[in-house]
């Protein structure tokens, strides 16, 4: 891979980022791009970027061996450089550009949402992999797939990567073979321009609730709106929830590029104005059966007869939701409807509704719902579908983020469970035993019993063991995440699921 400083300047002119440039040999062709000092930079363009960013960095990546640099203000003159208007847009169109554009031979569905983006992402890629077996490619939270081997999957740090990652993962997609790719879209994402200049051939909305709002994310709701519908702005053919809050925000979005023929909604239960409706038929502890009915002229010419019946393997309404979003997709790529009904009767998503039954300690779900709004819609799901069960979560919140959600946890668990034990989730540098607190002070409990036990393994263990058969044990906001962030350091954690079985198969057998 490489890229060649006078088509840098370019590209560069071309969006309108270049201020000036100080460079002494336009042909000299880069063969390393980075944003990391104390990596190898040998012959390479470094970019400097970020709010932490500092001058000493740079002075490293020349000590070890980059060329020429990207900035948005000038820190050396020891080598050449490029000042540009955003470092980090600048990232995003070169590392496009080094390597080789990837995109342009990739099939891109992009899913965006406050909550749902994993789920109906894996359910995508399901579809996707059986219809076109080891053509796929999956960018999400949990895995990312860049290949048929298993040996081309690995755990995502972030949601959406870095530019740069994102372009390289890209490459190395297409080169082992993938045509399409299934990826989800963090607002983050925007904000910090990693999908700068990315068009997406089908992108998903499918919902937005105050979240990711605070210092480190977004200064305010509208700001955050306004990053998340950029995915409208960005794709061809658009899914959007009827029902999301702020439709007529997205969906105007969706209209700045796309004509009304390229945008399909679709909605839960009796709503006007809407391209397909869900309606549930049953649900049980394993899975949920749902129709999917064409409402619309457009509607129907993708789903020729009109109404379907589907049956979901992971239970909760709001799955149903994310599967509509996952069907249309697949129906706009012309995917034969038994592919599609065969990967949703099997769907698993790690860490994500898992169920585990047992011999006497009721049923057991892991869900990664946490905060207010997806733990109101699970633990009111579970309600509604077990009137006569108690529902016993245990849950904790994370250090250093989210604070907000501390208050959530307490009025839903008030709201909706029968008991709970609060313990550790992430402390990062913050006292778990405080969290624990913060949340326990705001829970009324006259309502709901209550306790604190910080060893996560331990407070599973109490609650498994004091659970009968008539109770529903909800494993609450970690998902299948295989560590607890600590002062910095990812200090491994077996995961829910994993310690939820051991405990089973110590007091079962
Ligand atoms: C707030 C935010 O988005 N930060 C991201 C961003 O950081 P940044 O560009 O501001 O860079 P920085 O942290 O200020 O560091 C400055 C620069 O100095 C460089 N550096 C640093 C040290 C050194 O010795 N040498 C050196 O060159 C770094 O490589 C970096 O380029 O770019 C970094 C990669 O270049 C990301 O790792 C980092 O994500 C942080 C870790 C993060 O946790 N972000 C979260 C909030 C996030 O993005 N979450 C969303 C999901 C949210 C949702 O669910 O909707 C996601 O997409 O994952
Ligand atoms: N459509 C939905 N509406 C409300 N809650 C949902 C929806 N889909 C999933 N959830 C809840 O949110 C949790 C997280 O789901 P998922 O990981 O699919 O979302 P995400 O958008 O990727 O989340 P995050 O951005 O927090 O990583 C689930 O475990 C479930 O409890």
């Amino acid at each position: 891979m490489s890229l060649k400083v006078s088509k840098a300047i370019e590209i560069l002119k071309k969006d309108d980022l270049l201020v000036s440039d100080s460079v002494s040999d336009e042909n000299l062709e880069v063969t390393s791009i980075s944003y990391d000092s104390r990596k190898d930079q040998t012959n390479g363009i470094f970019f400097c970027k970020g709010n932490q960013f500092k001058a000493e960095y740079l002075d490293q990546a020349i000590k070890n061996g980059a060329k020429i640099y990207v900035s948005e203000k000038e820190y050396s003159q020891d080598i050449d450089r490029i000042i540009v208007k955003d470092a980090s847009k600048a990232l995003a169109l070169l590392s496009s550009e080094f390597y080789g554009n990837p995109q342009n031979d990739l099939y891109i569905v992009a899913f965006t949402g406050t909550k749902g983006k994993t789920t109906t992402s894996y359910f995508t890629y399901d579809i996707l992999n059986s219809a076109y077996p080891k053509k796929v490619a999956l960018f999400s939270t949990v895995d990312r797939i860049v290949g048929p081997k298993p040996s081309d999957e690995f755990k995502s740090d972030l949601t959406t990567p870095e530019s740069l990652e994102l372009f390289h993962d890209m490459r190395t997609a297409v080169d082992n073979g993938m045509k399409y790719l299934v990826m989800e879209v963090s607002s983050q994402a925007y904000k910090k321009n990693r999908v700068y200049g990315l068009k997406f051939n089908i992108g998903g909305f499918l919902n937005i609730t105050p979240d990711h709002i605070g210092p480190n994310e977004h200064p305010t709701y509208a700001d955050y709106l306004n990053c998340k519908k950029q995915l409208m702005v960005n794709s061809k053919i658009n899914i959007i929830n009827r029902q999301t809050n702020d439709y007529d925000t997205v969906y105007a979005a969706a209209k700045q590029t796309s004509p009304d023929k390229d945008i399909y909604r679709f909605a839960k239960n009796e709503v006007g104005d809407t391209d397909f409706s869900i309606r549930n038929k049953e649900s049980n502890l394993n899975d949920s059966v749902f129709t999917y009915t064409a409402e619309s002229d457009k509607a129907e010419d993708l789903q020729d007869h009109g109404e379907y019946t589907y049956e979901l393997g992971l239970v909760g309404d709001f799955n149903e939701l994310n599967a509509g979003a996952a069907i249309t997709a697949a129906k706009i790529m012309g995917i034969d409807n038994s592919v599609i009904a065969d990967s949703l009767k099997k769907a698993f998503v790690p860490g994500r509704m898992e169920h585990i039954n047992t011999k006497n300690h009721g049923t057991i779900f892991v869900d990664y719902a946490h905060n207010y709004a997806s733990m109101n819609a699970l633990l009111s799901f579970l309600k509604r579908e077990y009137p006569d069960s108690k529902i016993k979560v245990v849950v904790g919140s994370p250090g250093d983020k989210g604070v907000d959600r501390r208050s959530g946890f307490a009025k839903v668990l008030t709201e909706l469970a029968d008991s709970a034990i609060l313990t550790t989730d992430d402390p990062g540098f913050e006292d778990p035993a405080k969290i624990c607190k913060e949340i326990d002070d705001q829970i009324d409990h006259e309502k709901v019993e209550v306790k604190t036990v910080l060893d996560r393994q331990e407070a599973i263990r109490e609650m498994i063991e004091s659970s009968n058969n008539d109770d529903i044990v909800v494993l609450a906001a970690k998902g299948n995440d295989a560590y607890q962030k600590t002062k910095g350091i990812d200090v491994p954690y077996p995961s829910d699921p994993v310690v939820a079985k051991k405990i089973l198969k110590d007091i079962e057998g």
